[in-house]
C-alpha cells in the first residue's frame, strides 16, 4: 500500500555518471550521451525528483566537462522528463574552475552543485581492487589522486556563484567535512547565497568526513546550529556506505541522494544494474519510514527553485 499524501516527502536525487568510477569499475556504468539520456530517464521514473549529471567522453569514458558534451543528451532529457536538472560544477577534480563552470553557465540549470571547500580527494586506494584496466587513463586517474587537491578556494568559490548569479541557478552545496559548513555560512553571511540553503553532506569519500553515525549526526547538527529553518538537508554516502547513510539520514528528517557516481553497489556486493536499480532500494527505504517521495514540483518548491 502506498504511503498517504500526508506523510513527509523526501527529495530523491540520482547523480547518474559522475567523474570518479570509470568503465572497468562496472559495465552498467552510464558513458555514452544515449546511456546517460536513458539511465537518467529510468531513475527520474524510478522516483528521482531531481538528477545531477556529468558528461564523459563516449569511446573511453573519460569526463568531459565541455557544453558540447552535455548538450547530446540534455535536451533529450529536458524533453522526456519534468525532473529538475542539476548540472556540475565540480567536473573532475583535475579541472580547473574556469573549465568546471561552463556547462552550468552555458545552460543555466534549475540547479548546480558547488563544492564547499579544498580537500584530498582520494581515490588511489580502489586501484588494487582491479587487476587490469580497459583504458589507461583509469589507472592514472585513481593513481595520480594521491598527489592531489581538489581546489576549490574562496576565489573559485566566489567565481562559480558570480558566473551562475543572474542566471537564476540555485546550489546543491557540496559539504565533505565540517568546515565546508562554515564555508558556506561564510558566504552567506556575505550574502552571496541566499536560503533556503540546499546541503548536500558527502559522507565516506577519502579525504572528507567518515561514515559512522556520530559523523552523520555531527553533520546535521551544525547545519542546525548555523543555518537554523534556512537549509534542506540531503546525504550521500560513497561507496559500501550509501544505502546506509541514506536510511539514518531519511530517518532523521533529511533528503537522499543515490546514484552511480556514488557508489556502484545495489546492496552488499551486488553491482547495481541501474541508476534506477539505487533509486528503488532508495525508494523502498524511503516508504518503510512511512514517508513518500517527493515529486519534482514539490521538489521545486521545497528549494525554491525558478521553475
Ligand atoms: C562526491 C560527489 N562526487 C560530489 C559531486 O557530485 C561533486 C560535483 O559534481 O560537483
Ligand atoms: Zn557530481
Amino acid at each position: 500500500a502506498s504511503v498517504g499524501a500526508g506523510a513527509e516527502a523526501v527529495i530523491i536525487t540520482c547523480a547518474v555518471t559522475g567523474a570518479i568510477h570509470t568503465p572497468t569499475m562496472s559495465p552498467h556504468l552510464p558513458i555514452t550521451p544515449d546511456q546517460i539520456a536513458a539511465d537518467a530517464l529510468a531513475a527520474a521514473e524510478a522516483g528521482a525528483a531531481i538528477l545531477h549529471l556529468h558528461a564523459r567522453n563516449p569511446e573511453t569514458g573519460q569526463p568531459d566537462q565541455t557544453p558540447e558534451a552535455f548538450a547530446r543528451f540534455l535536451p533529450r532529457i529536458k524533453q522526456n522528463t519534468d525532473a529538475v536538472v542539476n548540472i556540475t560544477t565540480g567536473g573532475s577534480p583535475y579541472m580547473r574552475v574556469e573549465e568546471r563552470v561552463r556547462p552550468a553557465d552555458t545552460f543555466k540549470p534549475e540547479v548546480a552543485s558547488l563544492n564547499m571547500g579544498s580537500m584530498n580527494f582520494g581515490l588511489y586506494h580502489l586501484v588494487d581492487r582491479y587487476k587490469e584496466f580497459k583504458f589507461e587513463w583509469e589507472r592514472q586517474h585513481l593513481e595520480a589522486t594521491r598527489d592531489l587537491v581538489f581546489r576549490n578556494t574562496f576565489k573559485d568559490i566566489e567565481f562559480i556563484l558570480q558566473t551562475c548569479y543572474d542566471n537564476g541557478t540555485r546550489f546543491e552545496f557540496e559539504c565533505y567535512d565540517i568546515s565546508h559548513l562554515y564555508n558556506l555560512a561564510h558566504f552567506a553571511d556575505r550574502g552571496l547565497v541566499k536560503p533556503p540553503f540546499f546541503v548536500q553532506s558527502v559522507f565516506g569519500l577519502l579525504g572528507g568526513i567518515g561514515t559512522h553515525p556520530e559523523d552523520v549526526i555531527h553533520m546535521k547538527r551544525t547545519a542546525d546550529r548555523l543555518f537554523g529553518r534556512d537549509f534542506r538537508w540531503s546525504v550521500l554516502g560513497a561507496g559500501a556506505s550509501q544505502l546506509r547513510i541514506a536510511a539514518q539520514a531519511a530517518a532523521m528528517g533529511g533528503n537522499i541522494r543515490v546514484g552511480l557516481e556514488d557508489s556502484l553497489w545495489a546492496g552488499k556486493g551486488r553491482l547495481a544494474t541501474s541508476n534506477a536499480d539505487q533509486v528503488r532500494l532508495a525508494r523502498q527505504l524511503v516508504e518503510g519510514l512511512g514517508k513518500r517521495l517527493a515529486t519534482p514540483a514539490e521538489a521545486r518548491e521545497i528549494l525554491s527553485l525558478k521553475g
